[in-house]
């Protein structure tokens, strides 16, 4: 198994990449684990305390979980991966079975900050978009899918995202095999990915 880890910022395009790399390739070989899917269950706190978490901070995810589910994969497992909710801020009590393909995409902002994680990835790649892009792109996506407002988002940048970023995401840049820039569509990259991928699936 062919193991990808896929990082960057929110509002970098992780998630886009993704399907554009996925694109053309079949998905009985090409899986993806989103780091999302791995936030910490928190059904012990009312909605208005879980609003208050910090989402971009690397105790909000269960690492542990992830890296046993990966290692589980790598061993030929199935597993259970759980699904979240970005409108309740928590895990919802579906799952999604996922099994084991040659080849598994793991992205979110956080994946390249966790050791034991790093250590599972065959190859890093960091998607990298300007701030100012960033935040166009989250105000946009945040109030027409996640159902935020313009208030909400823009205090989370300022009391969290912008800090955690500068502490945890962007520092983690530095363990990436490959940069995706990705201020605007980035095909030859896309290519590139696609091109290993093919190379390990034929
Ligand atoms: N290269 C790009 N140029 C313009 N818009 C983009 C680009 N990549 C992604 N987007 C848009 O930005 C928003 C956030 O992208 P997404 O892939 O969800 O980012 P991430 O998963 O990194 O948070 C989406 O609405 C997406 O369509
Ligand atoms: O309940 C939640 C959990 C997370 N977030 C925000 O999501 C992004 C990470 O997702 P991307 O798809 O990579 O943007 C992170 O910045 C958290 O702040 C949330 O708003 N609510």
């Amino acid at each position: 198994m062919l193991i990808i880890g896929l990082a960057g910022g929110t509002g970098s395009g992780k998630t886009t990449v993704v399907h554009q790399i996925m694109t053309e390739l079949p998905d009985t070989e090409v899986g993806v684990i989103s780091q999302d899917s791995y936030y910490k269950e928190t059904t012990n706190l009312s909605f208005d305390e879980r609003a208050l978490i910090n989402f971009d901070h690397p105790r909000s995810i269960d690492f542990e979980l992830l890296v046993k589910h990966l290692k589980a994969l790598k061993a030929g497992e199935t597993i259970d991966q759980p699904v979240y909710s970005f409108i309740q801020h928590n895990r919802t009590d579906d799952t999604v079975s996922t099994h084991p393909r040659k080849v598994m995409i793991v992205e979110g902002i956080l994946i390249l900050t966790n050791p034991e994680l790093r250590e599972l990835f065959d190859i890093k790649i960091f998607v990298h978009a300007d701030s100012d892009e960033r935040l166009v792109r989250r105000l946009k996506r945040d109030i027409s899918e996640r159902g935020r407002d313009i208030d909400e988002v823009l205090n989370r940048y300022q009391n969290t995202l912008k800090p955690m970023h500068e502490q945890f995401i962007e520092p983690s840049k530095a363990f990436a095999d490959i940069i995706i820039p990705n201020d605007k569509y980035n095909t030859v990259a896309i290519d590139v990915v696609r091109a290993v991928i093919n190379q390990r699936i034929s």
